[in-house]
């Protein structure tokens, strides 16, 4: 009998799908080759003497499921972790972040925190991230260097940003990004990100928008995160804030907006409306008290909606098992209705809903023949997880990131039974603490 050749061959207890009919495996049988899930099935249906792998992960009381995707963060913020906390956004930005950011991002200082960024995120279980930051070029090389699929957007602000001191040549920036990194991976996506209705002019929100169309890239920006932005923007052009960009046409199914805090009704079917996809980041939200995005009310009028975790500085950590036990319980408290954001919703959230956001539905987001091979495995072997009679609710509820063992992106193993395959850690580690001193210091690096 010819065998059919695979890369991978994993074996588990349970195997969750999150594909559209969310369909559970007992005692799965998952075939890996050239990146791609080739099979899923029972173990009881697979013919051992059909295959032959290079690589089998099997191992006891053991969850699979999609790698989970985090739709929003500023990964080389890990730098800035702890060093601005219990702040409102606006003071926390102009007299913290932004002049902390204008003496000490670098290449350099971006590439080792976008690197102890995903190493902390593989360590939990997230595979796929957006990050929306400066020097983009250092986030694609580490994200290639840890072997994780990424959306790297670059951010733009009206005035002199690490990367482009002159706002005004914020194309040229573009231009280089899409010189760099279009097409280059098939695990890299480019992407352009407008800081904010109220730190960009609309010529800038139009310019960037129309670059993001013409080549065919994810749009994103900061929307409606604080009282105070819709205050300002109402001010500035006698609109809400999703109004005023509806009007300018920069709403489109290519736009992911973050945040979405303040939202009303009217704002919510304007968002409908024109396709746009939401980000929600309900920890930094809390930690800014910038308050509780009207997220169920999204969802009712099929709004996509995703989880992201922000950067590291307003969160603090970019475990995505937090954010999704954080995102189920605070819209119940919010609601008064504990049967909102249940837990099967969440996990979807984090999973194919944050594929849809990042417009990957196609390519991962489920477990499914022919998808990419972008998985976790989870021990279930935990006292926190025992006795298991709904899986669901032990991921968002139980669960953390330190209970996964195994991360597989597009087939290859990044971290197996909690060891990084890729990354050395303490090396990443040193490195950022040496940054972290400099910037105590108040040291330009
Ligand atoms: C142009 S994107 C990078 C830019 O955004 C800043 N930032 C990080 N988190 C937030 C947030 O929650 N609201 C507004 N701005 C944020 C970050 O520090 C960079 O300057
Ligand atoms: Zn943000």
């Amino acid at each position: 009998m010819i065998k059919t050749e695979l890369d991978l061959l994993v074996f588990g207890s349970l195997l969750l799908t999150m594909s559209s009919q969310q369909a559970v495996v007992e005692h799965p049988v998952l075939g890996i080759r050239d990146g791609k899930i080739v099979f899923v099935m029972p173990r009881k249906d697979f013919q051992e003497g059909a295959y032959c792998a290079k690589k089998v992960l099997n191992r006891r009381d053991t969850l699979i499921m999609p790698g989970l995707i985090n739709t929003h963060t500023h990964l080389a913020m890990t730098c800035f972790r702890g060093m601005a906390d219990d702040l409102p956004l606006m003071t926390w930005l102009h007299e913290r972040i932004f002049p902390a950011e204008a003496q000490h991002v670098s290449p350099q200082m971006v590439y080792a925190g976008s690197l102890l960024a995903m190493a902390e995120m593989i360590l939990s279980g997230t595979t796929t991230f957006c990050d929306s930051y400066f020097f983009v070029d250092s986030v694609a090389r580490a994200a290639m260097d840890a072997g994780m699929r990424a959306v790297v957007s670059q951010g733009f602000i009206d005035f002199p940003t690490p990367d482009t001191p002159d706002p005004s040549r914020q194309l040229d920036t573009v231009e280089r990004l899409i010189a760099s990194w279009k097409g280059a991976s098939p695990l890299i996506q480019p992407a352009l990100f407008c800081h904010s209705p109220y730190s960009c002019s609309p010529e800038t929100l139009l310019r960037i928008k129309a670059a993001a169309s013409r080549e065919n890239l994810l749009y994103m920006l900061h929307l409606s995160e604080t009282r105070e932005e819709i205050s300002l923007i109402q001010e500035r052009y006698g609109r809400k804030p999703a109004l005023f960009l509806r009007d300018l046409g920069v709403l489109d199914s290519a736009t992911l907006a973050v945040h979405c805090t303040w939202l009303d009704e009217e704002e919510m079917a304007v968002l409908a409306e024109c396709g746009v996809r939401v980000s929600h980041a309900p920890q930094s939200n809390m930690k800014l008290a910038s308050g509780i995005a009207p997220i169920p009310a999204m969802q009712a009028r099929r709004i996509p909606v995703s989880l992201g975790t922000d950067g590291s500085a307003s969160n603090n950590d970019l475990d995505l098992f937090r954010e999704m036990d954080t995102a189920a319980k605070i819209h119940k408290i919010a609601t008064m209705d504990p049967t909102v954001m249940k837990a099967r919703q969440v996990v979807q959230m984090a999973t194919l809903d944050g594929a849809k956001a990042l417009g990957l539905e196609e390519r991962i987001g489920s477990i499914e023949a022919g998808k990419a091979a972008d998985l976790i495995i989870l021990d279930l072997n935990q006292p926190h997880l025992t006795p298991m009679y709904d899986p669901f609710s032990h991921l968002v509820y139980a669960a953390t990131g330190s209970d996964v063992l195994t991360s597989i992106i597009n087939g290859n193993v990044v971290m197996e039974n909690r060891e990084l395959r890729h990354l050395d850690l303490d090396a990443i580690m040193k490195e950022v603490k040496a940054i972290a001193k400099r910037i105590k210091k108040g040291h330009r690096d």
